[in-house]
Formats: structure tokens, C-alpha cells, sequence
């Protein structure tokens, strides 16, 4: 295995009574992307937000490189390198996507408006805006309102938010949630321009075109808890798999993977 960016010891919280995640241990390396996989409720989300800082475990830890992040802030485990979306839309309307995508850079670089004072700082920030939106395939409509982007565009659009913050590990839950499905290659092909630049990735994702298109490994969680990982070849015919999550057939279209 090479270098591990995240890795969750014993990780869990339960709402009430309920464990949502249950001791819970992961390691994401390095340059790969790995998809999470679970029934609806699984405890994936949850999982997310545990790794993100949204949410503070009952028990267990969450390293970053090594450092124990479990009581920082998401926001500090962003400067840090983590970068994260949400199953839901989180654009700016009333902004162009260009702007959106600038204002996230800000956030991350705390420059807010220093950058009318320096000139080439703001020049800079422009071109890197210009070069996100071009990997999330939005070049064409930089100047459009987000609230006149369709769904799907406003879901790369906040990917480009994501990628603004210039994340080392990228946590994507259901980047193609709400998507009609002729739009899903394009969301593979700009998941793959990200890949390509070296940027580690985990998602969370139920439409399998993208899954086998895409996943380097699958981890599979099920009532909170860890039930394998490994490639999606080998997991897609583990008969605790298909008995513990399948039934309905989902991974048979892994399988068949070419
Ligand atoms: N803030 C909360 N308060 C109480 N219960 C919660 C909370 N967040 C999640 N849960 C419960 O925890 C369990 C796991 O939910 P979670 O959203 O993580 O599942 P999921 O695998 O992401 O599901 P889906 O695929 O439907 O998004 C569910 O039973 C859910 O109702």
C-alpha cells in the first residue's frame, strides 16, 4: 500500500440510541480514488462528516498524514488539504461562476479584498479561476449567473468550488446527485481530469456507470460498520457482499466489468 492520507481508528457516533457508524477503520492512499458503498443509511454520509470535521465522534480517531485531526474544525482540516462537497447544491446564485469560483480561492488563500491592493495577486487568482473552470468543463458559461446554471452544471460548478481550495484529498458525497443520467459521462470525464492531476479522491456514489468507470478500490459499509474493501472486481463477487448489501443485483453490473 503506498502513503496513507487518512486513516480512521475506531471511528463511530450514534445519534441517540443508534450507531450510525460503528468502530470503523479506513485508510485512503494516496493518489487513488475510492468509492464507499453502502445501502441508503449505511452510515456513509455520516462517515464523511466525521472525516470532515462536521460532525465529532463518540469514539474513535481521525488522522490526516499522520497528525490526529479528531478535534479540529472543518475549516482548519481544509487549510490543511481536505476538501469536501455535499450531496446538496452550495453555489452562490446571485454570482457569476466565475465569481464563485474566485471567492472559494479567496476563502482558502484569507485575502478577502487585500487583493485589490496587489495587482498581480489578482491576476494570478483570475488565471487559476479560469484553468478550474476549464476542468470542470464550465469555461463557456464563466460568465453565466449560477442561478441560470442547469443542475448539472451547478454541481460542477461546485466541484470547481472544491477544487478552488486547492484540496490534496477530495471527499465527493453523490457528485452526480440529482443528475440526469446523459449528463453522468461528462461528471466521469471531469472526475478523471481531477484524478489525472494527482488529487486523491473519495466518494460517495450510487450510479455505478460512474463507480466502474472510475474506483481504484471500494469499501463497503453496511449498518455503520465495515464489511470489506478491495478492488471492484474481487468485492463484486464476495458472497458477503452480495448477501450482506446486493440482493438487488447491484454489483452483478461491477462484475461484469470488462
Ligand atoms: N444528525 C443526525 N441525527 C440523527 N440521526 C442521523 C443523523 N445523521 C444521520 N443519521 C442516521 O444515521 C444513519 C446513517 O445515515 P447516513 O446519511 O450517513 O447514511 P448514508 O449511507 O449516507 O445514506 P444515503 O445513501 O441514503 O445517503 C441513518 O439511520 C440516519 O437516519
Amino acid at each position: 500500500m503506498g502513503e496513507i492520507l487518512i486513516e480512521t481508528k475506531d471511528i463511530g457516533i450514534s445519534f441517540g440510541g443508534h450507531k450510525a457508524v460503528n468502530k470503523v477503520n479506513v485508510k485512503l492512499e494516496k493518489g487513488k480514488l475510492t468509492t464507499i458503498l453502502g445501502p441508503n443509511g449505511a452510515g456513509k454520509t455520516t462517515l464523511f462528516n466525521l472525516i470532515s470535521g462536521l460532525l465529532e465522534p463518540t469514539e474513535g480517531q481521525v488522522f490526516f498524514k499522520g497528525t490526529d485531526v479528531t478535534h479540529l474544525s472543518p475549516l482548519k482540516r481544509i487549510k490543511m488539504g481536505m476538501g469536501r462537497s455535499f450531496q446538496l447544491t452550495n453555489v452562490f446564485g446571485a454570482l457569476t461562476a466565475f465569481e464563485n469560483v474566485r471567492l472559494a480561492m479567496q476563502s482558502k488563500e484569507n485575502i478577502g479584498f487585500k487583493i485589490f491592493t496587489d495587482h498581480r495577486k489578482y491576476k494570478d487568482l483570475n488565471k487559476k479561476t479560469d484553468e478550474i473552470l476549464e476542468k470542470v468543463l464550465l469555461k463557456d458559461k464563466k460568465d453565466f449567473l449560477a442561478s441560470e446554471l442547469s443542475h448539472g452544471e451547478q454541481r460542477k460548478l461546485e466541484l470547481g468550488m472544491v477544487m478552488a481550495l486547492d484540496p490534496e484529498i477530495l471527499l465527493l458525497d453523490e457528485p452526480t446527485a440529482g443528475m440526469a443520467i446523459e449528463e453522468v459521462p461528462v461528471m466521469i470525464d471531469i472526475m478523471r481530469n481531477i484524478q489525472n492531476s494527482g488529487t486523491t479522491i473519495i466518494l460517495i456514489e450510487h450510479k455505478m456507470d460512474m463507480v466502474k468507470a472510475l474506483s481504484d478500490k471500494l469499501i463497503i459499509i453496511v449498518n455503520g460498520m465495515f464489511l470489506t474493501e478491495g478492488d471492484p472486481e474481487t468485492v463484486s463477487k464476495d458472497p458477503e457482499v452480495l448477501k450482506a448489501y446486493l440482493g438487488g443485483g447491484v454489483l452483478d453490473e461491477l462484475a461484469v466489468k470488462g
